[in-house]
């Protein structure tokens, strides 16, 4: 049933109105179990959820509408990998790339056979490139969920990196991009990846190009040895001269490839065995999903915070704060994985939807964020959930940096919670500030994993309960369309039928 005909919809929307005066403090106050119910441990990720606006009464109705829409059945229909990304026609079975060899029987033991099968000539590839002292630098050219996901784990995961080898990651169009990697490059020692679900992206065919032409300019005549290409297209691939190539499946999506040969960049970076470890963590959590109940399941209780704060509390927005300066493409990493998915107006059939599906996202890592836009979730007149991520264990010996790193992401949440009285104005924090606080014991492959994991199930969560199809991304596909004609437009200067400002702009640009 659609969410807001539920009765659970108008219980929340009866609560939430007995709960304007809620506040965080007198909660605690009340309530000394209250940092325990609202905890929550899964595989890897421990979270604290009780500096959240919600109480012990919100979480139940949040699950009866989780029960009223068909939450876990749409779950369930997900990993039985029936076709629910309904308006492409496609199962959605990223969780099956994580999925160790062998243990599926039925319908999915012969495609969980062929993720395996790829799986490991990537890897043996992956490691004959390790040790490969010829290539120091590996340039991934991709966009979107071809490169958000690989460059954020290699960063996050670079104490993990293989010494000796460069990783650069080229999306943008913009020649300023890859003019500017190629000019530290020499050919015969580079590695070019071209990463690409559909091999058709104007953005990364366009770069692929031009570095094959720099390949061939710099004397160089190995393409197989120099270049991969990670899709599912492996025709187009081919039609561009590149034969070696690493396969994966329509069921895949983009923003949920980073699991498939699109992580070849991570499998060089990390190994075989690193690539592995980042499998099992994310499995663990996609067993976590499955088979947790609903009120002790970690990307259920944060997808459900989500749904409480878009449509009863009005929060649009979601500020994400890792606390470690190795997982700073995780906020640009979210946005995608959040926006793009549940970014959608319409329902499963089509119908225009009554209420909200994805807030903004948004961050920085900490503590740099702290001094610039932390003002704003301290003082300002918008309340927004902030998510801290936070890593227990250094890599470093740096104790004293690590203690006052961690001393700042606590005291900021603290700060938000408590805020501070002050007459003047000036100096007042209201405090009652909402946030979530996850804790990894340390930053491997295996936590990474399932640190993704996690979200990327809570983004299911909240997107199955709004009635929305998370996997396609129609949303992108009007802008292309529409740059192919203002590009032959540049080129021959034609402005006719154009509207006034676009037409302008052309001619200013020309
Ligand atoms: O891997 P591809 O097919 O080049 O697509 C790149 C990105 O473009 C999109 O389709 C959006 O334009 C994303 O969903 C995807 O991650």
């Amino acid at each position: 049933m659609r969410c807001d005909l539920t009765p659970a919809w108008k219980n929340l929307q009866q609560h939430a109105q007995g709960f304007a005066g809620f506040d965080l403090r007198t909660a605690f106050a009340a309530d000394p179990q209250r940092a325990d119910a609202l905890s929550q441990t899964a595989p890897h990720v421990f979270a604290d959820l009780s500096k959240n606006h919600i109480d012990a009464a919100t979480e139940a109705l949040l699950m009866e509408l989780a029960r009223q829409t068909g939450l876990a059945s749409h779950r369930d229909a997900m990993f039985r990998g029936e076709p629910i990304n309904t308006t492409e026609g496609r199962a959605v079975m990223h969780w099956l790339l994580r999925q160790p060899e062998g243990s599926l029987s039925g319908d999915l033991a012969e495609p969980l056979k062929q993720v395996h099968d790829t799986l490991k000539p990537m890897l043996a590839f992956a490691e004959q490139v390790r040790a490969d002292a010829q290539i120091t630098d590996v340039v991934n050219i991709g966009i979107g969920g071809s490169d958000l996901g690989p460059q954020m784990a290699v960063l996050a995961l670079q104490d993990f990196v293989i010494p000796g080898k460069r990783f650069h990651f080229v999306s943008n169009v913009d020649g300023h991009e890859l003019a500017a990697v190629l000019r530290g490059l020499k050919a015969e020692n580079t590695l070019f990846l071209i990463a690409s679900k559909t091999f058709t992206t104007i953005e990364t065919m366009t770069n692929a190009r031009s570095a094959l032409a720099w390949f061939r300019g710099q004397g160089g005549v190995d393409v197989s040895r120099h270049f991969a290409a990670l899709t599912t297209n492996v025709a187009a691939a081919a039609e561009m001269g590149i034969t070696t190539t690493f396969g994966f499946w329509d069921w895949v999506g983009g923003r949920y490839s980073m699991w498939s040969a699109i992580g070849l960049p991570v499998a060089i970076a990390i190994g075989a065995q690193g690539f592995r470890d980042l499998l099992a963590g994310a499995h663990a959590m996609d067993q976590h999903f499955q088979t947790a109940p609903l009120e002790a399941n970690l990307p259920v209780r944060l997808g459900l915070l989500d749904v409480w704060y878009r449509n009863f509390l009005n929060y649009t927005s979601r500020s994400i704060a890792p606390y470690h300066s190795a997982l700073r493409r995780v906020p640009a990493y979210l946005q995608q994985l959040e926006m793009e998915s549940n970014g959608k107006r319409v329902d499963r059939n089509g119908h225009a939807l009554p209420y909200g599906t994805s807030p903004v996202l948004w961050g920085e890592p900490g503590t740099n964020g702290q001094h610039a836009y932390f003002q704003m979730l301290h003082q300002g007149t918008d309340v927004v959930p902030l998510e801290f991520i936070a890593v227990k264990k250094p890599t470093h010996s740096l104790k004293d940096h690590h203690e006052l790193l961690l001393a700042n992401v606590i005291a900021q949440a603290q700060a938000l919670m408590l805020g501070k009285a002050d007459e003047g104005g000036h100096k007042h924090f209201p405090g009652n500030r909402p946030s979530t606080f996850l804790l990894l014991d340390e930053l491997t492959p295996a936590s990474l994993g399932a640190l993704i994991a996690l979200q990327e199930h809570r983004v299911f969560v909240s997107g199955s309960v709004w009635g929305i199809n998370s996997f396609d991304q129609w949303g992108v596909e009007l802008g292309k369309v529409l740059a192919k004609d203002i590009h032959a437009r540049i080129v021959s200067g034609d402005v006719t039928g154009l509207d006034a400002s676009t037409a302008a702009l052309l001619n200013k640009v020309r």
